[in-house]
């Protein structure tokens, strides 16, 4: 079985639900491990470092991407974030299967220079929908969301590029596909 992918890209606009998703199916599945990024975002409450994020200085970032130590990286809303390469061939000789809960950016970077990637596009019920999640979680300023939300537009336009498009709308069916889609990956 050559084709398989051991490099599983999900990707998707701000408060479409692709943590919530993630968080769940590592739960309800042992052969996935998840990349932990780092990033230049300040943590939310709650946000723990090492578990949601690494939490970088913008001098630390450079540092680290000067060195080569990303497999990928990219800005997004005023922020810079990056997956570490290290662990991530150690984790894929291990048999896992790697995932990386990325933007858009980063998932052509990853489609561009990493042998064979599958990659998946989390897409919301409607735009509005999109926006009251976002809103929902309480979790950003109004210019944070306001920047989520215009390049949401952007990477929804970039649907086509990606391999399986998983509409998170009943939670329940989203996680059952997409654990279809890793399966036959
Ligand atoms: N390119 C890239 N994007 C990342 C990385 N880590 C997280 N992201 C993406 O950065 C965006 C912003 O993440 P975050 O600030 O946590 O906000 P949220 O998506 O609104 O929860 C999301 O689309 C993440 O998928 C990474 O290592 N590389
Ligand atoms: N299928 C769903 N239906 C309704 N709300 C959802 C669904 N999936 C996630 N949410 C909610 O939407 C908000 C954004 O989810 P989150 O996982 O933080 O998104 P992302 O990581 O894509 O930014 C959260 O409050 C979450 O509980």
């Amino acid at each position: 079985m050559t084709s398989m992918s051991s490099l599983i890209v999900i990707t998707g606009p701000s408060g479409v639900g692709k943590g919530t998703l993630v968080e769940k199916l590592l739960e309800r599945n042992s052969s996935l491990w998840l990349s932990i990024s780092a990033t230049t975002r300040s943590p939310r409450e709650g946000e723990v470092e090492g578990k949601n994020y690494f939490f970088l200085e913008p001098k630390r970032f450079s540092e680290v991407k000067e060195q080569g130590g990303f497999l990928e990286w990219a800005e997004f809303a005023g922020n810079f974030y990056g997956t570490p390469k290290k662990q991530i061939d150690e984790k894929i000789s291990q048999g896992k299967k790697v995932l990386l809960e990325i933007e858009l950016e980063g998932a052509r970077q990853v489609r561009k220079n990493c042998d064979k990637s599958f990659q998946i596009f989390i897409a919301p019920p409607s735009f509005e929908e999109l926006e009251q999640r976002i809103r929902g979680r309480g979790t950003d300023s109004e210019n944070a969301i306001k920047r989520r939300l215009a390049r949401a537009k952007e990477e929804i336009n970039a649907i086509k590029e990606f391999d399986a498009v998983v509409i998170n709308d009943h939670i329940e069916l989203a996680l059952l596909e997409i654990e279809r889609l890793v399966k036959a990956s």
